[in-house]
Order: C-alpha cells, then sequence, then structure tokens
C-alpha cells in the first residue's frame, strides 16, 4: 500500500519526476513514448507520487499530459510550476494534492537556483493562500538558506523542498569537500526548517550514487528525482528504475529510523 495512505514509510517517500520522458516525446514531435504511461508504470514500480514541471515554455511537460494524469495516475500528483497567474489558474482546475512553487527563467537549461521566497514575500504569500484554499499541500523549491526558510514558514507554506543541485554537481565533479560542504548546508536547512514546524522536501540532481547520503539524513519526507531516474530506466526499464531508487533510499534510511527514539 502507499505509504502515503498508510503512514507508514521506510524513509522518504519517492516523487518520480515524469518532465524527461515528455522531453524525448516531444524530440519528434509525436505521441511517444508517452509521460502518462511511463508515470504508471512508474507507480507499478513503487513510486510514492508522480511529480512534473509545467513549464511557461513547456519544453517538455504539455497541459493535455496533466489532464491524463490528473484522470489516469493514482498516486498523489506533485504540480510543480513558477508563481504565475497563469500556473495558479491552470493548479485550480487541475486541483493536485500536491504544489510545488519553484523558480523559471526561460533561458535556463534547468532549475537554476531556489525561489526568491524572502524577495516576493506577499506574491509567495498570495499564492500559497490560493492554493492552500483549494486543498493543495504547498511546498516551496528553495536554497537550503535560513533567511529563505524563515520566509517560506512566513509565507504560510507547510513544506520546503531544499534544491539539491549543488550537491548533486559537486557529487557529479568527484568533489567531495564541495560536496560534504554542501551536505552540511542542506543538515542546517533541515534543522532550520524543522524548528519553523516545516516539512522539509529535497531534490534536483540527485542519482543513484548521490540519493544515499540525503535519504541518510533522517528529517527528509520526500526526495523529487527525475532526471537520472528516467535516464537509468533508459537501461534497466522504468519500473526497476524506481525499485533501484527505492532500494538506496530505504537502505540509506534505515539507521536513521532505528535510530528515532
Ligand atoms: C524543480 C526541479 O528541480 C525539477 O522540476 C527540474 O526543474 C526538472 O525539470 P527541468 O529539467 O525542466 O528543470
Ligand atoms: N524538484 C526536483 C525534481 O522534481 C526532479 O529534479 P531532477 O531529478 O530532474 O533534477
Amino acid at each position: 500500500m502507499n505509504p502515503l495512505v498508510s503512514g507508514v514509510a521506510p524513509g522518504p517517500l519517492l516523487g518520480v519526476n515524469i518532465d524527461h520522458i515528455a522531453t524525448l516525446r516531444n524530440a519528434r514531435g509525436g505521441s511517444f513514448p508517452d509521460p502518462v504511461h511511463a508515470a504508471q508504470v512508474a507507480v507499478d514500480g513503487g513510486a510514492d507520487i508522480i511529480t512534473f514541471h509545467l513549464r511557461e515554455d513547456r519544453r517538455h511537460i504539455r497541459d493535455a499530459d496533466v489532464q491524463r494524469i490528473k484522470a489516469d495516475i493514482r498516486v498523489p500528483l506533485n504540480f510543480e510550476s513558477a508563481v504565475t497567474d497563469e500556473m495558479l489558474g491552470i493548479i485550480e482546475r487541475i486541483r493536485p494534492q500536491m504544489v510545488c512553487l519553484v523558480p523559471e527563467r526561460r533561458q535556463e537549461i534547468t532549475t537554476e537556483g531556489g525561489l526568491d521566497v524572502a524577495g516576493q514575500l506577499e506574491r509567495v504569500r498570495n499564492a500559497c493562500a490560493r492554493l492552500g484554499a483549494i486543498g493543495c499541500r504547498v511546498s516551496l523549491f528553495i536554497e537550503a538558506s535560513p533567511v529563505q526558510i524563515e520566509a517560506s514558514a512566513r509565507a504560510g507554506a507547510p513544506c520546503v523542498e531544499l534544491h539539491t543541485g549543488a550537491y548533486a554537481n559537486a557529487c557529479e565533479a568527484g568533489d567531495d569537500a564541495l560536496a560534504q560542504a554542501e551536505l552540511r548546508r542542506l543538515h542546517a536547512g533541515i534543522e532550520v526548517a524543522r524548528g519553523l514546524g516545516l516539512q522539509t522536501n529535497a531534490g534536483h540532481g540527485l542519482t543513484l550514487a548521490s540519493t544515499p547520503q540525503i535519504a541518510a539524513m533522517g528529517q527528509v519526507s520526500e526526495l523529487h528525482i527525475g532526471h537520472a531516474l528516467v535516464g537509468h530506466a533508459l537501461f534497466v526499464g522504468m519500473a526497476q528504475s524506481v525499485r533501484d531508487f527505492k532500494a538506496v533510499i530505504a537502505r540509506a534510511a534505515a539507521p536513521a529510523l532505528t535510530a528515532r527514539p
């Protein structure tokens, strides 16, 4: 049974981001591979949540995908979007269980930094109120910065998703010292969030190799992983890729779980 239903999770839940199935589908302008079918296979493989980022430029996930995901997928949906009236209007029509508000810049290759909540507090607060009013659990995709975490609490968000991109990139580059420094920064952010009563999730750039140290932190509730999981799926299949990520998460989280009072 899905731990979101049973309430019993062996460590962080896994949100599978299906954006890059749509990247491959859009490469030829056709309908294959179908991101919604991939989402179902991911759920069959054990995905706890399906995450997708409807970008303003629709470079991967498209509006029709969102409609079909909502109709066909039976696990909680985590709708990632920019803080714009267009996107909030779409979310109000789709009514996903979860929304993650992220920064967007057309020129970016991928999400670069975290959302600047402190610099636009009223705008984010209004978005949180609008989404909370329709029952969405709102998370804010931010850097592990005390200023941004405290602003997220002031904005009324119950949850933050800490951007793990700098840590993941350091792992990719084999820079252990930087990776450890980023882990310390993330851990400090988790402590600040916990002190403010915020749920902490994490994501961006995580791979099979870099996921364990995030999963082992003990206070991370959800990991949202896409690019590397989809890449791994090209070689082992989507269901097995999900099982592989779930296995490394459970293995890494076990000591923290047994250490809990
Ligand atoms: C917010 C986040 O980290 C993911 O949604 C990431 O943006 C994946 O999508 P892109 O590869 O389009 O950035
Ligand atoms: N919010 C992170 C996410 O959804 C997946 O990011 P990535 O693993 O595709 O970099």
